[in-house]
């Protein structure tokens, strides 16, 4: 699990190092150790880049404070390697004094951002020494100018720390920011290396000797030797993030014992006739996410009494249906003939896990089969129309017993909050889910995007899709559906599990409900890797260059890439 973290734990880790380093008389002892890492990875890229080190170019944009202490010693040690290196600085009175030394003893050149004029070299690689925890708000000028020329013409930049312009802890990108190939840090990730990927690039971390706070093995041995600091006492803050191996080993594989019911069968009520392709898009991921069953209701509006009958009528206990099969099951029939499919939510027999809202419409019928979904008693996910339904009506959401899952993308997270504030995306969906979570509802939010965020109210997932070729149409619907089934087998676990195990769950969570406590929000981090993973191998199923730039792709591309991508993340 990557764990990222705020400035303040940040801070308060290095502080003990910073300490014995200056006690020890050698103030920089750690900077030096920062910068040893950082001109490994820089010459890396160098070689990368072009083929070798030696009488490469390197250009160091240093700031005020240690960020360009970093960057100056990292140039020594780089024209140690033999590159040119020149500095420019953008405060010449403030550049860290012993940095700006060992740079001048090493051979760099150095020069005032003044001095420059209009003339900015052309080097292999720039390095981002403007500011890293320190900083906030975007590059200021003339950074930003030497910023997007080097860029504009190709130069790859080397973020010291953080890319200047994106806030360590609210991964804020501001328009004038470094767009990094490669980000190195040290010690502990920052929150905007998950929250900021894409502004960070490749993101290596240098072990400079800080102990994390949130990995169980170091805390364990921290309390063994009695030594547990305080910045180790933390956790609202820090943010997560599945690695792909650990998502392969979470996708279910069905074991000897297994039926088409033990692993979970999911039930999706989507779809109408002004969005028919929702419910395939929607039913069709969940077949292709997990084994098991796949349960589907269309829209009453949608309904038309010459469709064919129900395609099985289990767990309805005889019952006529109340009204006819919806045009939609023969559309999700056509393409998936195992769905089994309902006239209506009472009618669908027993599911672990329910979907409710892809293309389902905003009418009647579809406020009350949401409100009848909710009051399954199910753990059901919430989408699209459903989240519009649950905006103006705020009440259904009472109906809910079983942990809900709510999965908005902006313009839905929107309507739920009535505006939120897009510089601080995990911040303003901690507020949200609190929120909920006062009102007594056991929710998990997922916000989409090129980085999708989940949050429980105690956890924060941020998982990035590594492309953006997921943002198409449908793609949400694909989502809803791979999620949906992977909620249904986590709950069929959770039936399975020991009659004591459940009932220690219900007393720590103060209820009755056998799905209380699920872990929503590890699923829906799984659900959204697995996304992001099946969006990145369609976009290059006809790419001769597996890392080239890929080519677009359509929500039913993706939906096709759904089972390669799941063999592909359980073989990691
Ligand atoms: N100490 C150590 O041993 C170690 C330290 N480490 C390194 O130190 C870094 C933290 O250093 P730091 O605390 O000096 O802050 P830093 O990020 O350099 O910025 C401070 C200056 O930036 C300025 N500024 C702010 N915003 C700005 C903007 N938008 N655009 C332009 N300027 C802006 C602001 O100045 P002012 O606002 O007064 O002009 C302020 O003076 C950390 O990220 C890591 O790289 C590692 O080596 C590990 C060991
Ligand atoms: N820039 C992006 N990069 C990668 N994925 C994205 C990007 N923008 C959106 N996505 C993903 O694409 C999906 C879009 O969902 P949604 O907007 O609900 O689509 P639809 O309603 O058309 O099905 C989500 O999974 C979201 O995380």
């Amino acid at each position: 699990m990557l764990r990222a973290h705020s400035v303040e734990v940040v801070r308060s880790a290095e502080a003990p190092l910073i300490a014995a380093a200056e006690a020890s008389g050698d103030p920089d002892a750690v900077m030096r150790r920062a910068a040893a890492g950082l001109a490994h990875h820089t010459a890396a890229l160098v070689r990368e880049r072009t083929g070798g080190v030696y009488g490469r170019s390197v250009l160091l944009l240093v700031g005020s404070g240690d960020n360009g202490g970093d960057a100056l010693y990292a140039g020594a040690l780089l024209r140690g390697r033999g590159c040119r290196v020149d500095a420019v600085l953008l405060s010449p009175d403030r550049a860290h004094p012993r940095g700006l030394a060992a740079l001048r003893r090493a051979g760099g050149q150095v020069q005032a951002v003044d001095e420059l004029g209009s003339q900015v070299p052309g080097p292999d690689v720039a390095i981002d020494g403007v500011v890293g925890l320190g900083g906030s708000g975007p590059l200021r000028a003339p950074a930003d100018r030497i910023v997007s020329a080097l860029a504009a013409a190709g130069v790859p930049w080397v973020a010291v720390d953080l890319p200047s312009g994106v806030d360590a802890d609210t991964g804020t990108v501001h328009d004038a920011h470094v767009p990094a190939t490669l980000t190195v840090t040290f010690g502990l990730l920052r929150r905007a290396h998950l929250l900021a990927a894409p502004a960070c690039g490749r993101v290596e971390v240098v072990d400079i000797g800080l102990i994390d706070p949130a990995d169980p093995a170091q805390a364990r041995r921290m309390q063994m030797l009695e030594q547990v600091p305080e910045y180790l006492k933390t956790g609202p803050d820090t943010l997560f993030a599945p690695t792909r191996a650990e998502v392969g080993r979470q996708l279910p594989v069905p074991g000897p014992a297994d039926d088409k019911y033990s692993q979970g069968v999911v039930a999706i009520r989507a779809g109408s006739a002004r969005y028919p392709g929702a419910a395939v898009l929607s039913v069709s991921a969940a077949v292709a996410a997990t084994s098991g069953m796949v349960r589907f209701v269309g829209s009453a509006a949608d309904a038309t009494s010459s469709s064919a009958s129900a395609a099985d009528t289990s767990g309805t206990g005889g019952q006529a249906p109340s009204r006819a099969p919806s045009a939609a099951a023969d559309r999700v029939l056509a393409a998936r003939p195992e769905v089994v499919c309902h006239p209506t939510v009472a009618e669908a027999g027993t599911a672990q896990a329910w979907v409710v809202g892809p293309g389902g419409g905003t009418d009647q019928n579809a406020i009350a089969d949401i409100d009848a979904v909710l009051a399954t008693g199910r753990p059901t996910l919430l989408d699209a129309d459903a989240l519009t339904v649950i905006a103006t009506h705020p009440v259904l959401l009472r109906s809910a017993t079983a942990p809900v899952l709510l999965t908005p993308h902006g313009g839905e997270f929107d309507r739920l909050t009535g505006g939120w504030d897009r510089a601080d995306r995990a911040g303003e969906l901690r507020r949200y889910v609190a929120g909920l979570r006062d009102r007594g509802i056991e929710a998990t939010v997922l916000l989409k995007g090129r980085v999708t965020l989940i949050d429980n109210g105690e956890t924060t997932y941020a998982v990035d899709a590594g492309s953006s070729w997921a943002a198409t149409a449908g793609s949400g619907d694909v989502l809803s559906g791979i999620t949906g089934a992977l909620i249904a087998h986590a709950a069929a676990q959770r039936e399975s599990a020991g009659a004591a195990e459940r009932a220690y769950v219900q007393s720590i969570s103060h209820t009755q409900n056998p799905y209380a406590g699920l872990d929503l929000a590890g699923v829906a981090a799984a659900a959204a890797t697995l996304h992001g993973e099946a969006a990145r191998l369609a976009a290059h199923r006809h790419d001769p260059h597996p890392a080239g730039p890929g080519a677009p792709i359509g929500a039913s591309d993706l939906l096709a890439a759904v089972p390669v991508a799941v063999a592909t993340l359980r073989g990691v």
